[in-house]
């Protein structure tokens, strides 16, 4: 049923924008009530306007804490207009219908953002607007409620469209929105109020929901929600889909554990090849070695500004996207030669405090594994050489980012052979040799790195039999000994970290 605004109250925080909403109220003749702030605005523009002050025979009180919370506010908005005792009621207490609520809440979150100061936090803590969008949206039936600066534009349409009539989806819409814009706000105080740690429910909020063209697969529908745009500019390409979004955070995660000149490429989360160099094409020709079969269609992350040299033999293979912290121009014109390429400059790294995955009718939440240990133990045959250091500490960053089981083979900085993903870990380095073998790489002297304990010294065994000699794990099986043993006796360097980086 379509349903006429005759009369309106107004309370917002952000004025900007909301003139010609105003203008519009005032031309077709709406009876418009409103607050200190907001009705000055109002009259400034030249619309006549009601004191809620004057509506309620009462002055805003507790420095604006109290205002609106009346019953002559809040009986003319929850009314029913089809009860007949309502209606008497209204009439009884000379309280007026109020079919429209405008309202643009007190910016917690953006206070939270600016200042660490408790009271001006908390003077931040909308009560007044917070009741008011609950009160208009419980009763959608009669009353339009627009909860947000954000909606303006859409009532704006409905103003203008229908002449200041709506139909009863518009303001269950409306509605929809409003107690979003309530869910959204109590969570921000709760986070606040929890100093950003999980509580006893799960709760998170994310704003900006963009629906992605469909999830993993085209048969699943796909939201992203966050805010691409703090993270990177879009130089070049498509919109992200699902899946490049999952590869995207996996490489940003990966590249930023790195300080050197570095190049990786990612493959379904996994990184397929990587390297550290004194120069970037270099590094990005040894990454590219390390599996290139893998990289075709990959998504490609550096650490470093990207320039034109490397951007001419990237060029030169297929790939979906590339990350950079930043493009020379004539960097940037090589690689927008082709348009199927997406090409992102980081302005940020990523920070995630939190993971969760659902499992059951529930949400797994943890701590993202941001942990790094402090001092590996020596427990091989000999202490590990400046170089094999190197390159078991690249092995064991890269195996943290490898889905497990994971076995990471690493030689002069550069990935020549993974093997993720398996159900043992005897046949992840059973996959990883054979990568290696693929591409021709010499295991001889390479690192080996393990995201888990040996539970035999099957591992230890075999990367003897090819020649690998320095061994990097966390250690903590039961039979760690056996392990140590075999390196202890066949001249191989093994470190424990005591820390596992299991990626399920
Ligand atoms: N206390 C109240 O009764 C109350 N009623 C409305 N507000 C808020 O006051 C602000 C508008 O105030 P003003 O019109 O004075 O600029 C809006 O953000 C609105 O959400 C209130 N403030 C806080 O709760």
């Amino acid at each position: 049923m379509q349903k006429q605004i005759k009369s309106a109250l107004i309370s917002v925080f952000y004025k900007d924008n909301l003139e010609n909403i105003v203008k519009k109220l005032g031309e077709q003749g709406v009876t418009i009530y409103s607050t200190g702030g907001t009705q000055k605005f109002i009259e400034d523009l030249g619309v006549k306007c009601v004191a809620v002050e004057d509506l309620t025979a009462y002055p805003s009180i507790l420095g604006g804490r109290v205002k609106t919370l009346h019953p002559k506010v809040f009986g003319g908005i929850l009314a029913r207009r089809d009860n007949p005792q309502d209606l008497e009621q209204l009439k009884e207490y000379q309280i007026p219908e109020i079919d429209l609520v405008i309202v643009d809440l007190y910016p917690f979150e953006e206070t939270v953002k600016s200042t660490t100061v408790e009271q001006t936090i908390i003077e931040k803590i909308d009560i007044g607007g917070v009741s008011l969008i609950r009160a208009a949206g419980k009763n959608y039936k009669d009353v339009v409620i627009v909860a947000s600066k954000d909606q303006y534009a859409d009532l704006e349409k409905v103003l203008t469209d229908n002449n200041g009539a709506t139909t009863i989806e518009d303001r269950r819409g409306f509605a929809a929105k409003a107690f979003e814009v309530c869910a959204h706000y109590d969570v921000a105080i709760s986070q606040y109020f929890l100093n950003n740690e999980p509580g006893v429910n799960f709760q998170l909020s994310v704003p900006e929901g963009q629906v992605n063209r469909y999830g993993e697969n085209p048969h699943q529908r796909g939201v992203f929600y966050g805010n691409l745009d703090e993270v990177f500019n879009k130089l070049h390409g498509k919109e992200l889909s699902f899946n490049n979004l999952v590869d995207v955070d996996a490489a940003c995660q990966l590249i930023q554990e790195f300080e050197e000149t570095t190049f990786a490429v990612i493959k379904h989360t996994n990184v397929c090849g990587i390297a550290s160099r004194a120069t970037l094409k270099e590094a990005w020709e040894a990454a590219l070695a390390g599996d290139k079969e893998s990289a075709f269609g990959g998504v490609l992350v550096t650490n470093k500004v990207i320039d034109k040299t490397t951007a001419a033999s990237i060029s030169e293979i297929f790939f979906e996207i590339l990350i950079a912290p930043g493009f020379d121009a004539d960097a940037l014109t090589v690689l927008q030669a082709k348009k199927n390429r997406i090409l992102l400059e980081q302005k940020q790294p990523v920070k995630s405090k939190y993971m969760f995955k659902n499992v059951l009718n529930g949400v797994l939440l943890q701590d993202s594994d941001n942990g790094s240990y402090k001092e590996w133990t020596e427990a091989g045959a000999r202490p590990a050489t400046p170089a094999e250091k190197s390159d078991l500490e690249f092995a064991n960053i890269v195996c943290k980012h490898l889905k497990s089981n994971a076995i990471a083979l690493v030689k002069d900085k550069q990935l020549i052979g993974k093997g993720c993903g398996q159900t043992s870990r005897i046949d992840a380095l059973r996959h990883a040799i054979e990568k290696a073998g693929q591409f021709s790489f010499d295991l001889k002297g390479a690192a080996m790195a393990s995201d888990a304990f040996f539970p035999f010294n099957d591992c230890v065994s075999i990367a003897h039999e090819h020649g690998i000699i320095a061994v990097i794990q966390p250690g903590g099986s039961m039979r760690d000994n056996d392990s140590i043993e075999f390196c202890k006796t066949h001249d191989m360097v093994m470190v424990m970290t005591g820390m596992r980086h299991f990626r399920h």
